[in-house]
């Protein structure tokens, strides 16, 4: 593998997920890999579980890491092309990424939605730059349509606690004071998808993921029938796609609590963190015996860690 953007990107899926395993086992099993190898971390965005778990990943490896907030020190980018740039933005991005590139072996990227332009979102015009001129191997440390290694970790967490071999798996959406990006929810699906798990969306109408994630799947709009015998709660809010951006409800009915869990089949409950306690979930419910938010944080790091290693072997 070169690039991880997507789910697409892994060569074998069980295979990556054996791997993460294994790491997990043994962590230091490939210390020496990495060696002489620098992992360079750009954040254009705020960052507490992948900005620690990539870094950790790394040296587990024996890479040299070099994180980079890039809004905090680093110039202002332009990212429009053709443009005279006379503003306040010194550097253009075609100019920094193959420059980054120069500097490192792999560059994790990242870059959310920034809403202004479904179009420019939805072609990861940020992350595709990376892609295209950094001249190194790329890996999304969530972008604007994606979150990859939050969706491995959550794939690695539901085998490590199923009780039987097809999970129902339920993502439901959840209010939020804020506008959020789609990244968590559609890879979560376009992940989830590739497994033989009984996946269910659930969400108020006007919340429809984008088509290429769903594929044939249809939502639930009713929260209490979708969460009925679930084994599995993924909580998580997202902006509106259809009217690009847009918050349409804060129906705190949706906030996750023992009223809707109590028609599980004792479900876990998940959630990619950070999490708005009593606006997504009530804290009987994160705080209750079922939450396995922590442990799903701490697979973050071996996600990370597979993807490293797949890609060093690469190119070692
Ligand atoms: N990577 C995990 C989630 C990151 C981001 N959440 C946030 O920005 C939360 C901010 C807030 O709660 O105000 C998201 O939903 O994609
Ligand atoms: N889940 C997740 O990606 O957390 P951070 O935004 O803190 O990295």
């Amino acid at each position: 593998m070169r690039h991880f953007t997507s789910v697409h990107d892994l060569e074998n899926l069980d295979e990556a997920l054996k791997l993460a395993f294994e790491l997990k086992k043994s962590p230091y099993k490939y210390q020496d890999l990495g060696k002489n190898k620098t992992l360079l971390l750009v954040f254009f965005n705020s960052s507490l579980r992948t900005r620690l778990s990539t870094q950790k990943a790394g040296l587990n490896l024996g890479m040299n890491v070099i994180v980079f907030d890039i809004n905090e020190g680093g110039w202002k980018l332009e990212t429009e092309l053709g443009v005279i740039m006379d503003g306040d933005k010194p550097e253009h991005i075609r100019e920094a990424v193959p420059v980054i590139g120069r500097y490192c072996d792999i560059i994790g990227v990242r870059s959310f939605a920034k809403f202004e332009n479904k179009e420019d979102d939805y072609e990861e015009k940020i992350i595709q730059q990376f892609v295209d001129y950094s001249g190194v191997p790329v890996v999304s440390m969530e972008a604007a349509t994606r979150h990859p290694l939050q969706s491995f970790a959550d794939h690695l967490t539901i085998e490590e606690f199923k009780t039987k071999e097809r999970p129902k798996v339920v993502l439901s959406w959840a209010p939020h004071p804020r506008a959020l990006p789609q990244a968590v929810p559609n890879s979560f699906v376009e992940w989830i998808r590739q497994t033989d798990y009984e996946l269910v969306v659930t969400h108020p109408e006007g919340y429809e993921l984008a088509p290429e994630f769903m594929g044939d799947l249809k939502p639930e709009y009713d929260q209490m029938k979708a969460f009925q015998d679930a084994d599995f709660i993924y909580a998580k809010n997202w902006a509106a796609y259809g009217e690009y951006g847009q918050i349409l409800s804060k129906d705190r009915s949706w906030t996750v609590s023992e009223r809707q869990m109590a028609v599980t089949n004792n479900a876990k409950f998940m959630h990619c963190l950070p999490v708005r306690r009593n606006m997504i979930v009530t804290d009987e419910v994160i705080d209750g015996p079922n939450s396995i938010v922590i442990q799903e944080a701490e697979n973050r790091l071996f996600s990370a860690q597979a993807v490293l290693k797949m890609i060093l072997d690469e190119i070692k």
